[in-house]
């Protein structure tokens, strides 16, 4: 067993490095990717850079090139439901697109011919995630995650994204990540940390509590890599 552990930004995989202590950096395809033996658990870790492509080059790197047999993500995101805060742990049950559309044609926002508006978590991890939360004291929140190459700070947007997907919360890596995953018949992970309300203040929040939210997000995929 081989487990993937990504991030989209620096921020969001240094206190995952900091935690394994020790690791080789291989430098591949434009990123750097870095091999750790973590409690008896070998690793693959890296941080993609922002959006949909940079987060499939990575996910498929990881899967294809250095045989990862599951994938952790662990960042932050922007929280469309008031029930969530700044800090708080969203685990995704499925992941949309939401800035695929070719509804000219009819279909729904998020599909395309031969895909799906939602790809689903694995169940497995989900369930895990609910011991790690009770051992760590913590309530995550489950719930839909909707992903788009742009960050979102438009109460409008905001409200548009959460009415048509049903989502609770919103980044730009995640969905393209299940894609992957999901085609790869890799069993896969997304966890992150609110760090902003995805409004007008979101920039200011995001730079506020984008360390302290990773930080958060890291502790808690740690602790599941130790129950995996
Ligand atoms: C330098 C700017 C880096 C933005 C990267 C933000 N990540 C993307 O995954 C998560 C995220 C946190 N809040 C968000 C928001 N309001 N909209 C989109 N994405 C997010």
């Amino acid at each position: 067993m081989k487990i993937a552990i990504m991030g989209a930004m620096p921020e969001e995989v240094a206190p995952i490095l900091e935690k394994v202590g020790s690791y080789k950096t291989v430098e591949y395809a434009g990123n750097r990717y870095y091999e750790a033996t973590y409690r008896g658990v070998e690793l693959v870790i890296a941080y993609s850079k922002i959006g949909k492509v940079f987060s499939t080059l990575t996910a498929t790197t990881m899967i294809e090139h250095f045989g990862a047999t599951k994938l952790l993500f662990s960042g932050v995101a922007g929280a469309i439901s008031p029930s969530l805060k700044v800090g708080d742990l969203i685990v995704a049950t499925k992941l949309s697109q939401h800035d695929l559309d070719i509804t000219a044609f009819g279909h729904p926002f998020g599909y395309v011919p031969e895909g799906s508006v939602f790809v689903e978590t694995d169940k497995e991890m989900i369930e895990m995630s609910k011991e790690v939360a009770a051992s760590m004291g913590k309530s995550v929140q489950e719930g839909i995650i909707a992903t788009g190459d742009q960050f979102v700070a438009n109460e409008e947007r905001k409200n548009w994204i959460g009415s048509t997907f049903g989502a609770d919360a919103l980044e730009m890596e995640g969905g393209s990540v299940a894609v992957v995953c999901s085609a790869l018949n890799v069993p896969f992970f997304i966890l992150r940390a609110i760090s902003d309300a995805a409004d007008m203040d979101a920039s200011f929040s995001f730079d506020e509590f984008l360390e302290t939210s990773a930080k958060e997000s890291a502790e808690f995929v740690m602790n599941m890599v130790d129950k995996i």
